[in-house]
C-alpha cells in the first residue's frame, strides 16, 4: 500500500519475547504494519499468535523487545490520551453511574490541567451526544450491574470515545455479545469511526466481523507470532449487512479461514482422526 500521508500508526520490525521457565518465548517476531489515518484494520489468527500482544504494545501497556511503534510519527512512550483501549470485559467502575463512567476521563488530572470552563462545557455536550448515540439515555443514571452485557459494552465504548482519541484499540470487544447485538455494535462503531475519522486497530476471532468492519484484515500466525498476510477488503464505505452475502465477501472469508487453518497447527486430516478412533478403541 502506498502511503501519501504520515501513518497514524507505524509498526516497524516489532518483536516481543517473554521469559518463561528461563527460556525466551517469541510472542511476536518482526511485525511491520503501517496504518493510515481513519483506516480500520482488524487482526485475526489462531490462538496465541500475538494479536493481543501487538495491540497492548501499541497501547503502551507492554514494552517491545525490539522494533519501533510510532503514532503520528512520534515514538510511543507508554499509554497516551491519543489512544483509547476497549477490552472484551467491560471494565466499568461499578460504583459510578453510566454518565459518571463516561465522563470519568475528564476528571483525570491530565485532562483537568488543560480544562477551561469552555472545555468542561464541551465535554458535558459530548457526553450527552455519546449517550444519545449509544442509545443509553434511559439508563444514564443506572449502575453497571443493572445493565445487560451489550449495554455495558456501549458504555465502555462511549467512555473510550469521550476523550476523542485519534486511535481506538479494541481487543475482542464484542466477543461476549450475542449475534444480533454484535451486528448493531458493528454498524455503530463503523458509523462513529467514519464520522470522527478515528483510526481503528481491532482484534477478533470472528472472520466475518473482521471483514465487515475493516479496510484491511491482517492475518497473524503462531510459533513464532507473526504477520502472515495482509488482505485488503474490496468493499466500499459505508458498509451494509447485505454485503456479507456478496461473492467478494465470501471469497475473502474462505481465503482467510483457510489461512487460519493452515497456520493453527491443529490437525483435521483423516489419518489423525482415525488414529484417535483407534486409540479410543484401545482404551475403553
Ligand atoms: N505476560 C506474558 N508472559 C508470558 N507469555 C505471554 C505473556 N503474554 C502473552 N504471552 C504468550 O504470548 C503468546 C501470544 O499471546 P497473545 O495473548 O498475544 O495471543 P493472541 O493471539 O491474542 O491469543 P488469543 O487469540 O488466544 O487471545 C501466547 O503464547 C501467550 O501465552
Amino acid at each position: 500500500m502506498i502511503m501519501t500521508t504520515t501513518p497514524a500508526i507505524s509498526i516497524s520490525g516489532l518483536s516481543k519475547s517473554f521469559a518463561t521457565d528461563g527460556l525466551d518465548f517469541v510472542a511476536l517476531q518482526n511485525a511491520n504494519l503501517q496504518i493510515s489515518p481513519g483506516e480500520f484494520v482488524t487482526l485475526v489468527g489462531a490462538s496465541g499468535c500475538g494479536k493481543s500482544t501487538l495491540l497492548r504494545i501499541v497501547a503502551g501497556l507492554e514494552q517491545a523487545s525490539a522494533g519501533d511503534v510510532a503514532v503520528d510519527a512520534q515514538p510511543i512512550q507508554g499509554p497516551g490520551i491519543d489512544r483509547a483501549m476497549v477490552f472484551q470485559h467491560y471494565s466499568l467502575y461499578p460504583w459510578l453511574t453510566v454518565l459518571e463512567n463516561i465522563k470519568f476521563c475528564r476528571q483525570l488530572r491530565v485532562h483537568r490541567d488543560v480544562s477551561t470552563s469552555a472545555d468542561v462545557e464541551a465535554a458535558a455536550g459530548r457526553a450527552d451526544a455519546l449517550i444519545q448515540l449509544m442509545g443509553l439515555s434511559h439508563v444514564a443514571n443506572a449502575y453497571p450491574n443493572q445493565l445487560s452485557g451489550g449495554m455495558q459494552q456501549r458504555v465502555a465504548i462511549a467512555r473510550a470515545l469521550m476523550a476523542r482519541p485519534k486511535i481506538l484499540l479494541m481487543d475482542e470487544p464484542f466477543g461476549a455479545l450475542d449475534a444480533q447485538t454484535r451486528e448493531v455494535m458493528h454498524d455503530l462503531i463503523l458509523h462513529v469511526s467514519l464520522l470522527e475519522k478515528t483510526t481503528l486497530l481491532f482484534v477478533t476471532h470472528d472472520v466475518e466481523e473482521a471483514i465487515y468492519l475493516a479496510h484491511r484484515v491482517v492475518l497473524m500466525a503462531p510459533r513464532p507470532g507473526r504477520i502472515e498476510a495482509i488482505h485488503p477488503v474490496p468493499l466500499p464505505d459505508p458498509r451494509d449487512q447485505e454485503m456479507k452475502q456478496s461473492p467478494e465477501f465470501l471469497r475473502l472469508k474462505k481465503d482467510i479461514l483457510d489461512g487460519i487453518r493452515a497456520t493453527s497447527g491443529m490437525q483435521t486430516q483423516r489419518e489423525w482422526l482415525e488414529r484417535l478412533g483407534e486409540a479410543s478403541g484401545a482404551s475403553y
